[in-house]
């Protein structure tokens, strides 16, 4: 008795520190940070919009969009940034161009001063590491695949993925890129007049259909269900982004995170399907990348092995990675060609003088399409599909003028960088692929201007593929057909993950 009588003021006492220390925390999290933090860039003259308790200013980005999302663009604009990011406009407006906000508790610093953005892309000491994503994003991409590792683990993984991406892996590669477009042509043969087709759609399908063959022998009708489950994880990610990250929610049953985990474990085993089947066929796995994989896992060397589950978050990455990205880059550059026939023309002319009028294009190509190189850059500027990017301060730093206390989220609004007059030049918001005449790096007044496939350690490794894709696809319609927009296009650029065109791209095909 005497014992009970003991025991329990104890583990009251012992419950009430629990409870004390985890209301401490919450504390810490939800009010001392953000005030410090806030004084912390305020002395350096960097503010921003009000931490709003627990939710930051997430509410006021969801309204700002919901509202921009609904106005539709003069097609020849190129001004899309307000559109886009009608928050980032609003502030940098009120705060200038280097502001701080809050992504619930967490803060965000965006910059846009192209020198430190390039301090920031090319530090190779780890103290920049790629930014904390919430756990929705993993199922999509991967934990452990090559856009999210850091440190030896992404040492490792880049070292085992490069020759995937190699001059000479990338000429094979150009045959199954040329047969994909082939079978997308021949379901066109029926446009036998004027016909529209919403493209977005098209290139969807078609930048599949490619990297499945092209980077795991499959084809698009076995790599589909992977594409459809990856499209549906992607609406739940995106519409998760419209609320605050409580660490911890993400294991609770509630209706979003059951179809979360019911789509994981349908694209995880999508995924194995392939994987599986390429083990059991062949003796040496093949060359692509998925054969690449598959050979590490059996290296002697104990520094180049991938295990099968790290080769399946890979397999994810590149499949999310490697369509949507450059199906996005498709659309954009035939809406520019669709709009400047003159420009249209002008490529076709490029295409017939180096390529001929039926000849497939090969890897010899691409080196001579010197204009369609040009349109593609420029693409890239104006409505690059990966339109903004981050990263993390990993300990408190110094950047150029900036201190920047460790946990800052740093942003770099890509789409305004790229259309900013005092780089670019006066023209910075009109389509002139002749600013590339003399190459990417004299394009500017700075050479590291045109960030679309990053810069430094992690830069895109897909870049070559992706160029490589557009111009046999591009090169073997514009062989074919005349290409106008529909009178139903409704320019509106929207930041879907990738800037992808919130009604499609309905284009007016005329055979040649
Ligand atoms: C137009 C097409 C593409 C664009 C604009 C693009 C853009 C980018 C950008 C900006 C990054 C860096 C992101 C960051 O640093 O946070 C990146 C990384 C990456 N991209 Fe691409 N990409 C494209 C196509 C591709 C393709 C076709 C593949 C694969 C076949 C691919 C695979 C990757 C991977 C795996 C990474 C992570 C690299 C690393 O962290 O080491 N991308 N891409």
């Amino acid at each position: 008795m005497e014992l009970i009588i003991l025991i329990n003021p104890i583990l009251a006492l012992l419950v009430l520190l629990f409870v004390v220390s985890k209301m401490f925390n919450a504390f810490i999290i939800l009010v001392w940070q953000p005030f410090v933090m806030t004084r912390r860039f305020k002395k350096q003259g960097i503010s921003g919009p009000k931490y709003r308790f627990l939710y930051g200013n997430i509410d006021e980005i969801n309204k700002m969009k919901r509202e921009s999302y609904l106005s539709v663009l003069d097609q020849n604009s190129n001004d899309i940034f307000p559109r886009i990011f009608p928050h980032y406009q609003k502030w940098m407006s009120l705060y200038g161009e280097t502001f701080l906000y809050w992504n619930g508790t967490e803060p965000m610093l965006c910059i846009s001063e192209l020198e430190l953005v390039k301090q920031i892309l090319s530090n190779k000491s780890g103290f920049f590491v790629k930014s904390k994503i919430r756990p929705e994003f993993f199922k999509l991409v991967g934990m452990k695949g090559l856009a999210f590792l850091e440190g030896v683990d992404w040492v490792r993984h880049r070292r085992i993925l490069n020759p995937a991406f190699s001059i000479d892996r990338l000429k094979i590669m150009t045959k199954l890129m040329v047969e994909c477009t082939l079978r997308m042509l021949e379901e066109w043969s029926d446009v036998k007049r004027e016909q529209k087709k919403e493209m977005n759609r098209e290139f969807r399908r078609l930048t599949a259909d490619i990297i499945a063959t092209a980077a795991f022998g499959s084809s698009y009708t076995e790599g589909i269900e992977v594409f459809r489950t990856q499209e549906e994880l992607k609406k739940c990610c995106v519409s998760c982004l419209t609320d605050v990250y409580i660490p911890g929610t993400q294991y609770l049953p509630t209706p979003m995170n059951i179809r979360i985990w019911k789509l994981d474990r349908k694209m995880k085993n999508s995924v194995k399907k392939i994987v599986d089947s390429r083990l059991q066929s062949k003796q040496d796995y093949g060359d692509d990348l998925l054969g690449i994989m598959l050979k590490s896992c059996e290296s002697e060397r104990n520094e180049r092995k991938l295990s099968i589950e790290e080769i399946i978050d890979e397999c994810k990455t590149f499949f999310f990675a490697g369509y949507e990205t450059n199906s996005n880059l498709l659309t954009w550059t035939t809406m520019l060609l669709s709009l400047h026939q003159d420009w249209q023309e002008k490529l076709r002319d490029e295409v017939f003088e180096e390529c001929g009028k039926d000849t497939k294009p090969d890897s010899d190509t691409f080196s001579k399409l010197k204009l369609m190189n040009m349109v593609f850059l420029e693409s890239l500027r104006l409505y690059a599909p990966v339109s903004l990017f981050s990263r993390d301060a990993s300990k408190d730093l110094t950047l150029g003028h900036l201190k920047i206390p460790k946990g800052t989220t740093i942003f770099f609004p890509l789409m305004k960088m790229h259309c900013d007059k005092a780089i670019w030049g006066s023209d910075a918001d009109k389509f002139n692929p002749l600013r590339f005449e003399n190459g990417v790096s004299r394009a500017a007044t700075h050479p590291n201007a045109l960030l679309a496939f990053s810069m430094g350690p992690r830069v895109c490794i897909g870049q070559n593929f992706a160029m490589i894709e557009a111009k046999i696809v591009l090169t073997m319609i514009l062989q074919r057909f005349r290409l106008s927009l529909s009178g139903e296009y409704k320019h509106a650029p929207v930041d879907y993950l990738t800037l992808t065109p919130q009604y499609g791209l309905p284009v007016m095909l005329q055979p040649l």
